[in-house]
């Protein structure tokens, strides 16, 4: 297994999912990042014993910064917070999804300016390393004291409270420690602040839902040349020359894998209509705007994963309290917006490929619903029927769910928290339209797929135009995807086919011609 380290090299998405898929392996880094972790900790002990006023230190929380702490209650105040926040509603979120929040929190940490000691982000670590994963609900944060209430159960868990899943069970996480070997810590001043008071819970869901839309894009084009393929469309319309004539790159990235794909069908086939419908002609100009967006979206959530963005933090080099407002989680929130709204745009062009596909009357000769079935039975069949019905539900909830969250910013917390990113709702809205993209997507696998195989039964695509690299795709995805000759139910298969989309199994062999 590969190690990621954290307090050294820039963290990436990459990272991220490779350990919330137990791919990689956590390590705090040694050296300089202990010791700026373990400077940051002194600066806090230092600004407790002087008793300098520091907010979430010697004051209360959020409007209630001009209450004073009286000395004696400094070291209670911490899993005070970790309590009153813990009201979270809504569905647990996955090992995946916790696993990421973990990482990214340890990143943010690592950064050496938030005043926690090196015991807390080993034991971070130890909890990525043991996969002792808090339970951590998805609801109640307005993305804007960073993630206060959902982190407040991963605070709560470093404390001995709180629950956790650890091999299979469900315990409190004192106990899960103990069966690790390994021990709570006492939440130290400013601590329980550190980890709550900021944007790890959606930064972690919106680097899961980046790689996810990455591999969405890449699937998109190669179900457009499928489709192309299959309807025996035109492949001239990703002619390079018009690739270069609007030259976004990501659009032509679009345009060239599908081009790559269609190498052999170009050379060995006459197109059956001058231009083909939209949904064809302008796939590389859906897909390209993803493609496109997709290199900003990364800028925006690997500086979030590398940042420290609690407050107040402390500066390493004279020991100051900055009081700000990096909890505010307003580029994730945009990142994720936008990320929904493209990956929906997506799925609405695949559903639009599929209409076609189904439709005798613009399929150009392929049985009426991609029914396999011929002679007397054909007439009880009814192919992909109900799959482009369904197909057209995901799309339209994943539309839907389209609807910016940034706008919805609402003042809270008796006006302290007057403006708020609501960020971690956008992440979730993004992770549950891709999970519908998802969806859409494996229906339209298997509808090219089985588009292809009736013109190859039925003599129309050789050899000669599917060409080496779409016969290796249908060798492999036909591992997957049933061949459909007689009504069948099909949700087991493509829940199959959606679960290998989500992790990533369905690897594309594309050229970029
Ligand atoms: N820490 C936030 C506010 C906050 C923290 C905890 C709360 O319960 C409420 C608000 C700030 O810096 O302003």
């Amino acid at each position: 297994m590969s190690t990621v380290e954290f307090g050294g090299a820039r963290i990436t998405i990459e990272d991220i999912w490779n350990l919330a898929h137990r791919k990689s392996e956590a390590r705090i880094a040694g050296g300089d990042a202990r010791a700026r972790v373990a400077h940051s900790a002194e600066i806090v002990d230092g600004l407790v014993a002087s008793g300098a006023t520091v907010y979430g230190i010697t004051t209360g929380y959020g409007d209630s910064c001009e209450t004073e702490i009286p000395a004696e209650l400094v070291k209670e105040l911490p899993i005070h917070l970790t309590r009153y926040h813990r009201c979270g509603m809504g569905r647990i979120l996955t090992d995946e999804e916790t696993r990421a929040v973990l990482a990214v929190r340890l990143a943010n940490l690592m950064q050496g300016w938030s005043g926690v000691s090196v015991a807390l982000v080993e034991l971070l670590a130890a909890m990525l390393q043991h996969d002792i994963l808090p339970e951590i609900p998805a609801e109640g944060s307005v993305g804007a004291s960073g993630d206060l209430t959902p982190l407040s159960y991963v605070a709560a868990s470093l404390a001995g409270e709180s629950w956790v899943r650890f091999e299979g069970e469900r315990m409190i996480s004192a106990k899960a420690f103990a069966k690790a070997g390994i021990k709570p810590i006492t939440l130290r001043p400013k601590e329980a602040l550190a980890v709550m008071n900021g944007t790890a819970v959606m930064t972690g869901l919106a680097a899961l839902a980046f790689r996810r839309a990455e591999n969405l894009a890449r699937l998109a084009c190669r179900i457009t040349s499928m489709a192309t393929l299959a309807i025996l469309g035109n492949p001239a319309h990703f002619d390079k020359r018009l690739a270069d004539a609007k030259p976004h790159p990501g659009q032509a990235k679009a345009m060239a894998r599908i081009r790559g794909d269609l190498k052999a069908y170009l050379a060995n086939s006459e197109p059956s209509r001058i231009q083909d419908r939209y949904s064809i002609r302008c796939a590389p100009h859906v897909i390209g705007v993803l493609e496109d967006m997709l290199p900003a979206f990364r800028g925006l959530i690997e500086t979030e994963i590398n940042s420290a963005n609690d407050n107040p933090l402390f500066d390493p080099a004279d020991g100051r309290p900055l009081h700000g407002g990096h909890f505010y989680g307003g580029h994730i929130c945009f990142a994720m917006d936008g990320l929904k709204t493209l990956t929906a745009n997506v799925a609405d062009l695949l559903d639009r490929q599929l209409a076609l596909l189904v439709d005798k009357r613009y399929s150009n000769g392929l049985p009426q619903n991609l029914s396999g079935s011929e002679g007397a039975r054909a007439a009880i069949n009814h192919g992909l029927k109900a799959v482009q019905i369904a197909v057209s539900a995901w799309t339209a909830e994943a539309l839907k769910l389209t609807m910016p969250a940034s706008v919805f910013s609402r003042s809270t917390e008796c006006h302290n928290q007057d403006k708020v990113s609501m960020g971690t709702i956008a992440a979730r809205d993004a992770l549950r339209v891709l999970e519908l993209c998802e969806q859409v997507a494996a229906a339209s696998l298997m509808a090219v797929t089985q588009g292809v195989r009736l013109r190859q039964r039925a003599g129309e695509v050789s050899a000669a135009m599917l060409g080496t690299r779409l016969e290796a795709f249908m060798a492999e995805a036909g591992a997957i995807i049933p061949v459909l000759n007689g009504d069948t139910p099909l949700d087991a298969a493509l829940g199959r086919i959606t679960t290998a989309i989500r992790d990533g199994a369905v690897v594309l062999d594309q050229e970029e011609a």
